[in-house]
């Protein structure tokens, strides 16, 4: 199967003031298509460093970075804009990039017919709850149409209840999109729900 993602003998050293900071070494997974990666690591561990490396912020100190496909990234926080309705936060990474098209509005308003948000298109996002917010972040990040999404802990900032049902709804929509994810996170809760994980540990 088509790897969408497929990382070399990545290895990530920082120089500090204080010296040398070896952060990843000799890491090697890969992505195919369809697939959830868990990448688990305790704090500090370069989880970061990864997403950033794999979002082209850092360069590597050595290794191989292949990525086949459009990247979208989902935040811990769900960063909606309070003065924007829900239909306007989830347009406006494609108003950003000017891809405010006819064919891209019949995409966003499919996503959010199946996912249940399209009775609430008009409403702010302080009048949706948690799980619901962090529904419309994940739908304003498959409105620009991505391959791969890159989640960064993306249940943490919600309460443990919350947090079981958003995952599984996120997991639920990821799959039935056909996209393909890798999840980063420090909490064995978080990862356990994915069958595909990479541990990381401090170098
Ligand atoms: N640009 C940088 N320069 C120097 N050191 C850095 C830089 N970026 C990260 N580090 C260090 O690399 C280590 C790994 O950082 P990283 O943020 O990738 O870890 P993490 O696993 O994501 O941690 P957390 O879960 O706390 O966010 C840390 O010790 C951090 O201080």
């Amino acid at each position: 199967m088509k790897d969408m993602v497929k990382i070399s003998n990545l290895n990530q050293t920082f120089y500090t003031k204080d010296g040398e900071l070896e952060v990843l070494k000799n890491i090697n997974f890969n992505l195919t298509k369809g697939q959830i990666l868990t990448i688990l690591g305790p704090s500090g561990s370069g989880k970061s460093t990864i997403l950033n490396i794999l979002t082209n912020l850092l360069k590597p100190t050595s290794g191989d970075v292949v990525i086949n496909g459009k990247v979208g990234y989902m935040f811990q926080k769900d960063h909606l804009l309070e003065w924007r309705n829900i239909m306007d936060n989830i347009t406006i990474g494609l108003e950003i990039q000017k891809k405010k098209t006819d064919e891209a509005m019949k995409r966003v308003e499919r996503l959010l017919k199946t996912y249940d948000l399209w009775d609430f298109r008009n409403m702010y996002p302080k009048e949706l709850s948690g799980g619901m917010r962090q529904r419309v972040a994940l739908i304003r990040t498959l409105a620009v149409a991505p391959d791969i999404l890159l989640l960064d802990e993306p249940f943490s900032a919600l309460d443990y209840q919350t947090r079981i049902l958003v995952s599984d709804d996120v997991y639920r929509i990821i799959k039935n999109e056909g996209k393909s994810a890798i999840l980063v996170t420090h909490d064995i809760s978080e990862a356990i729900c994915c069958k595909v994980q990479l541990l990381i540990k401090m170098v």
